[in-house]
């Protein structure tokens, strides 16, 4: 794991969960405290980028976009041609890669999200030209380890990046805002926010286990003259709808962004 932050930590202990060997398992950090920490917490070895370029299998990347460069560069003498390298980047397509590590290089692009830590991810795979079924089985593998996974072409990666990737900061976002709501009803803080976390829960459960279409889920929550669709109408009336379209379509676009190096 290169660039052992948030992400790489969330995927680092996922896989230490499902079974895989601290001992296995080499780690990069910037700094030294970061390192220290990992490995403490862990079990897993610290080691420079160079050295984990020689020794790994597999180089699992999750560094910033904006890093991305550099780090690159710093592996480039250094990987040997049969390595799998996966990146956890948004934006960057495979093809960056390609043109930068040793010709033939297998590289697998994957958009997973913060849920990893709960082993609730998803994770959208995507091979590069020399990634073979063996290569994206592997990376299935590791990132299935902290959730669900979905193998789509890299044309749709910028897209999953802004639905799955960023998505559930939406949902955070949306627990805010009615927790806030609650607050203007009167409701204490803590209970408001207890009451819309379970909503969420069990709507999500619904979403997953009932097999209905959410329109059928929300019109039987929505009784005729009643408290849900006067809530709906101003949903509408604010455009919510309309806001969440274009705040993916954004996001969609800054991804694409990325990958032409726009820090
Ligand atoms: N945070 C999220 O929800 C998601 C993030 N991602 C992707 O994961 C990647 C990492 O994001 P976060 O974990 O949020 O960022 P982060 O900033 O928490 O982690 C990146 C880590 O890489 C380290 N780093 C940077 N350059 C390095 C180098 N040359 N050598 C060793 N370590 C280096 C940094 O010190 C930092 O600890 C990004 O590319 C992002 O697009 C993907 C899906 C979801
Ligand atoms: O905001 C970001 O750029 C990263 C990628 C997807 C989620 N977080």
């Amino acid at each position: 794991m290169l660039g052992t932050g948030k992400i790489g930590e969330a995927l680092l202990s996922g896989m230490i969960r499902a079974g895989w060997s601290p001992a296995d398992l080499l780690v990069t950090a910037r700094r030294p405290e970061r390192a220290d920490t990992l490995r403490e917490r862990y079990g897993v070895t610290p080691v420079t980028n160079a050295e984990a370029a020689k020794t790994a299998d597999t180089l699992i990347l999750t560094v910033k976009p904006q890093d991305m460069g550099a780090l690159v560069e710093e592996l480039a003498p250094h990987v040997p041609a049969d390595r799998l390298v996966i990146s956890g980047a948004a934006g960057i397509p495979t093809a960056y890669f390609e043109e930068r590590l040793a010709a033939g290089t297998p590289v697998v692009r994957v958009m997973t999200n913060t849920p990893a830590l709960v082993d609730e991810a998803m994770s959208v795979i995507s091979g590069g030209t020399h990634a073979n079924p063996a290569h994206l089985a592997i990376a299935q593998e590791i990132f299935g380890g902290v959730g669900k996974t979905l193998r789509v072409p890299e044309s749709q990666q910028d897209a999953a990046t802004a639905l799955s990737g960023s998505g559930p900061a939406y949902f955070y976002f949306l627990v805010e805002a009615m927790t806030d709501a609650g607050i203007l009803l009167g409701l204490p803080r803590s209970q408001a926010h207890d009451l819309i976390v379970q909503a969420a829960i069990g709507a999500a459960v619904m979403l997953r286990d009932s097999g209905e279409h959410p329109v059928k889920l929300r019109e039987a929550v929505t009784s005729p003259a009643g408290t849900t669709i006067n809530a709906i109408r101003e949903l509408e009336n604010h455009g919510v709808r309309a806001a969440l379209i274009a705040a993916l379509e954004a996001a969609r676009d800054r991804s694409r962004e990325l990958a032409s190096g726009k820090g």
